[in-house]
């Protein structure tokens, strides 16, 4: 279980969120919404320990974050609104680096099986500086086909997907919730997740 304390973020000479509550359980999913510059990164940025807490405590399994450490982000998948991706490797590159970075195994043939499930057959070799952006956007989404973490924190997933795209995403993600996993995530866009308990939390009023 995954639950924020109290929780005040304050950015710069701002106060951006006082007295913020969750708790969230496997199969569930938050969404965090909010204006623009409300905090909701800053929040993702809180939840995988990036960013400490003004005030409050985040608990993941009820043990503060920050006394667990690696035992957390062992459990944690993070994808940024930025791809994380190195545009002179490939995908097949990528996704694999990535994959060693994080320290789990995934074949060859896994990672092609999944580039293929998102949608990048035929481009697994082409250095993805040449990809266009929601394709590079693809290639930082094929991690969550293998992914197996039961926390997924995900900043604006959706964004620069067509809606084919889209929808292969929400059925990922609910996959995710139905094998008991849990998610956070921001978006601007409210997208239809046909599995799991979905919650919503909005910042900044
Ligand atoms: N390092 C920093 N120092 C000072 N202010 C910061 C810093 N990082 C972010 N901010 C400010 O904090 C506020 C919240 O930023 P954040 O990225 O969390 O918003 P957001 O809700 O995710 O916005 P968006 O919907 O535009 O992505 C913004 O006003 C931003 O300028």
């Amino acid at each position: 279980m995954l639950e924020a304390d109290n929780l005040e973020c304050v950015r710069g000479e701002r106060r951006l969120f006082a007295g913020l509550n969750f708790k969230l359980e496997g199969g569930e999913l938050l969404y965090l919404q909010g204006r623009n510059g409300a905090g909701k990164t800053s929040l993702l940025r809180m939840l995988i320990g990036l960013l400490p807490p003004e005030a409050g405590e985040i608990r993941w399994r009820g043990m503060a974050i920050d006394k667990l450490a690696d035992e957390f982000r062992a459990d944690l998948c993070y994808l940024g609104h930025l791809n994380a991706i190195k545009e002179e490797l490939t995908p097949l590159e990528n996704l694999l680096a990535a994959a060693r970075l994080a320290d789990e195994t995934l074949s060859e043939d896994d990672a092609i099986d999944a580039l293929e499930q998102v949608g990048l057959a035929g481009r697994e070799d082409l250095a993805c500086k040449y990809l266009s952006q929601g394709q590079k956007r693809r290639v930082a989404l094929a991690r969550l086909v293998t992914e197996k973490r039961p926390l997924w924190i995900l900043d604006e997933p959706f964004v620069a997907l067509d809606v084919a795209a889209v929808d292969w995403l929400a059925g990922i993600i609910s996959g995710h919730l139905q094998r008991g996993g849990l998610a956070v995530m921001t978006t601007h866009q409210l997208v239809n997740i046909p599995a799991g308990q979905v919650r919503e939390l909005r910042i900044g009023g």
